[in-house]
């Protein structure tokens, strides 16, 4: 059977963007209560504005990591806060601690102190529950070079790697198969045979999969390092463009120095200096 997904029709939606959930509701002292509308029909419209406003901030508090048997800080104290469907740029030297940073985040280690959390804000600008965990599965990360990681003989194991261990009956294999689809479109990928060698794609096309293989499981936050690294010119376009498409689905941080190209795009930026030390700071383009 031919592995492609894109001459088949799905029926059913499936959402895209997951929401932090929580039982503690108590609202921050520091904000007002909503005003109360007597009318039922105001108080409808009221609470479709207010969920049509809130939003999700990605929060990293205070952050310091030295790794298990070592006498130096790789991050020292790292502070920063990014808004849901934004694109975050990290910029610095080589060495500053950048990739720490991001494998922090996504859990592949754990901070010696400092929290990551999720903060939801309602319509008015305050914090509507406490700050919640970041939830690790909710990371995706693409490595720099994530071509060199690819172990699959074709396009389509390579996107679906891992499942065989989830079980789930018919309903969980229907939300793969969407998320499998949607994944594959939006980085463009549909005109592909799903049966291909990956490491018979271009450069460009092993970015898009390497990205495909991270959106299939649809994850609220997304880390890139250096995406454009080692790709050309027209590769290099092609990816801003799929990132550009992306940060209206979810939320990226990125780590490069490719800042001309990526400036455009990007919505917060700080530099890493060495020590691990990161400041807010406009791109020096
Ligand atoms: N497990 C470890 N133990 C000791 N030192 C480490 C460890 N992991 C990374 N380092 C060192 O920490 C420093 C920061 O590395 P990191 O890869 O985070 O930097 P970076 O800013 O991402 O660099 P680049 O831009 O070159 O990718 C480097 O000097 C690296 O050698």
């Amino acid at each position: 059977m031919a592995a492609s997904v894109a001459h088949q029709s799905w029926t059913t939606a499936v959402g895209w963007t997951w929401r932090p959930t929580t039982t503690n509701t108590r609202p921050s002292p520091l904000c007002l209560p909503l005003p109360i509308f007597s009318d039922s029909v105001n108080k409808r419209k009221n609470r479709a504005l207010r969920v049509s406003c809130d939003y999700s901030c990605f929060q990293i508090k205070d952050v310091s990591y030295r790794p298990p048997g070592t006498k130096t800080n790789l991050l020292d104290g790292v502070s920063f806060s990014l808004r849901e469907k934004s694109f975050g740029l990290i910029f610095g030297r080589s060495g500053s601690g950048k990739t720490t940073l991001l494998q922090l985040i996504a859990g592949f280690n754990k901070p010696m102190s400092g929290s990551i959390h999720v903060q939801r804000y309602g319509d008015d600008g305050c914090p509507n529950w406490s700050p919640e965990l970041l939830d690790e599965k909710r990371v995706g990360i693409v490595f720099q070079f994530p071509e060199r990681y690819f172990v699959a003989e074709n396009i389509l194991d390579e996107v679906i790697f891992g499942w065989p261990r989830q079980r789930g009956g018919n309903h969980l294999k229907q939300l793969l198969a969407l998320r499998l689809q949607k994944a594959i479109t939006s980085v463009g990928l549909t005109g592909i045979s799903l049966d291909q060698d990956p490491q018979s794609l271009s450069g460009g096309y092993k970015r898009r999969l390497a990205l495909a293989i991270q959106l299939v499981q649809a994850p609220d936050l997304l880390l890139l390092d250096e995406p454009l690294a080692g790709l050309d010119w027209k590769a290099r376009a092609d990816v801003v463009k799929l990132l550009r498409d992306l940060k209206k689905e979810l939320t990226l941080l990125v780590v490069s120095h490719d800042l001309k190209e990526l400036a455009p795009l990007v919505d917060e930026s700080w530099r890493m200096e060495m020590g691990g030390i990161l400041k807010g700071e406009p791109l020096p383009v």
